[in-house]
């Protein structure tokens, strides 16, 4: 385990050492951040309740999120051993940093970079069980799933930062029994709580990574949330698959959670005995010791009787990234092994994370079976898809015993009302 990661460690901004923070000295994840809508986006580092300014520091002599996420491996480890060695408990540059911290508060976060393609997966094989039986009950796990890492090409333009509001989009729909599409507003809008993995540097057009390298492509992690309208994906995704369904929004935390902050949270990669096993270029020993990774996972929902009410939201479900199908390192060397190039700041989503049991479905479409199970909440309220003025709130975040907590934020986003 590396020095960063030493559960003692301390860091002298106070906040930082609250054993429920997201933001301990163990993380120092990185996003955008500007202090009013006149400043261009600068580039912070989240500590306690805290962005520490990297420019204002003299870390960087620029503000391009994508070149620092293009630096080589090892100086993007070299920058987070500065910035933990100037963070901790006892250090000489406590008095000149100390100037350049904001309050989170007072700042506004962006996105965490300017997003380049976006390309979804579907590597949470109980999502991808429960969701065929909806769409295909006599097909529901097509036989390519074991197979290949199952994706599809997503949207960039419509990815927002937390705090995002879109209008309830107008789309396409087929009423059951009816003979002919209808044109409305969509009735099933969804959230899929997902894990988006940000690209670091890229790779040349023609040239595929390797598992044993595929990792060093990645800057860090943070939570997405691809917003869904069940009624119109049901009528248009075959045979191309998901189009104006999930192109309308799409949601991501602030803050990128680097992989050697996620180190302590390693878990091991095994598939079934009796599952078709990864065919060698997505097979690696690294990934079977230590390619999954262990992230817990929350969904909550405010409505807006619940905000009215000053109640910050119920929690609808939990699961964990490591139930996922596929590993981070197996979907990136596959996305590459035609010779697809990356590019800094591309984004790679891992489909929507549910765990085994019924309740831990990660979106409403499993909650509800298809709309056909309403959810009570705890107001007495019902829900069986998203109503206008809904917020979702995903949260993610790791514990083990002997190492510090860290957490990914919050990926906030509003329903509005069809325009
Ligand atoms: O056709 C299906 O089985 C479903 C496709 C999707 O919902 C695509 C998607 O976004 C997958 C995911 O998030 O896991
Ligand atoms: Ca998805
Ligand atoms: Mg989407």
């Amino acid at each position: 385990m590396d020095v960063t990661h030493d559960p003692a460690t301390l860091s002298w901004v106070e906040s930082a050492n609250d054993p429920a923070t997201d933001f301990s000295i163990q993380n120092l994840p990185f996003g955008r951040f500007r202090r009013n809508a006149l400043e261009p986006w600068q580039i912070g580092v989240a500590i306690g309740d805290q962005v520490l300014d990297l420019h204002a520091v003299g870390l960087i002599d620029h503000l391009d999120m994508q070149r620092l996420m293009a630096a080589p491996v090892t100086e993007r480890r070299a920058l987070r051993l500065s910035l933990w060695e100037g963070l901790r408990a006892g250090s000489a540059l406590q008095k000149v940093w100390s100037q350049a911290l904001l309050r989170q508060s007072e700042v506004e976060m962006g996105l965490p970079c300017e997003v380049g393609d976006y390309t979804d997966f579907y590597t949470g094989i109980h999502h991808a069980t429960t969701v065929g039986k909806l769409f295909r009950p006599d097909n529901p796990l097509l036989p390519n799933y074991k197979w290949v890492p199952i994706g599809y090409h997503g949207r960039a333009s419509s990815i927002g930062a937390s705090g995002q509001q879109f209008h309830r989009p107008q789309g396409q729909t087929l009423k059951p029994g009816a003979a002919v599409p209808d044109f409305g507003p969509s009735a099933r809008i969804d959230y899929e709580l997902e894990i988006g993995a940000w690209v670091a540097g890229g790779n040349g057009l023609g040239e595929p990574v390797a598992m044993a390298q595929a990792e060093d492509y990645i800057f860090g992690l943070t939570l997405l949330n691809d917003w869904s309208a069940r009624d119109v994906q049901a009528w248009e995704y075959q045979p191309l698959g998901p189009f104006l369904a999930k192109n309308f929004a799409t949601t991501v935390s602030p803050w990128m959670v680097t992989l050697d902050a996620l180190a302590p949270f390693r878990a091991d990669f095994e598939r079934p005995a009796h599952d078709p096993q990864p065919m060698a270029y997505l097979d690696s020993a690294h990934n079977r010791a230590a390619g999954a990774l262990d992230v817990q996972l929350e969904v909550w929902l405010q409505t807006p009787a619940m905000l009215a009410a000053g109640n910050p939201g119920q929690r609808l479900s939990t699961s964990n990234m490591r139930d996922a199908y596929w590993t981070l390192a197996q979907l990136l060397t596959h996305h590459t092994v035609n010779g697809c190039n990356l590019r800094s700041g591309d984004i790679l989503g891992t489909g929507t994370l549910s765990g085994p049991a019924p309740e831990q479905g990660g979106s409403l479409l499993e909650l509800t079976q298809g709309g056909k199970m309403p959810l009570t909440l705890a107001n007495g309220e019902t829900r069986t898809f998203l109503q206008d003025g809904d917020t979702v709130i995903l949260r993610g975040y790791c514990t083990r015993a002997g190492v510090r907590r860290i957490g990914f934020g919050e990926c906030r986003g509003t329903l509005l009302a069809a325009r």
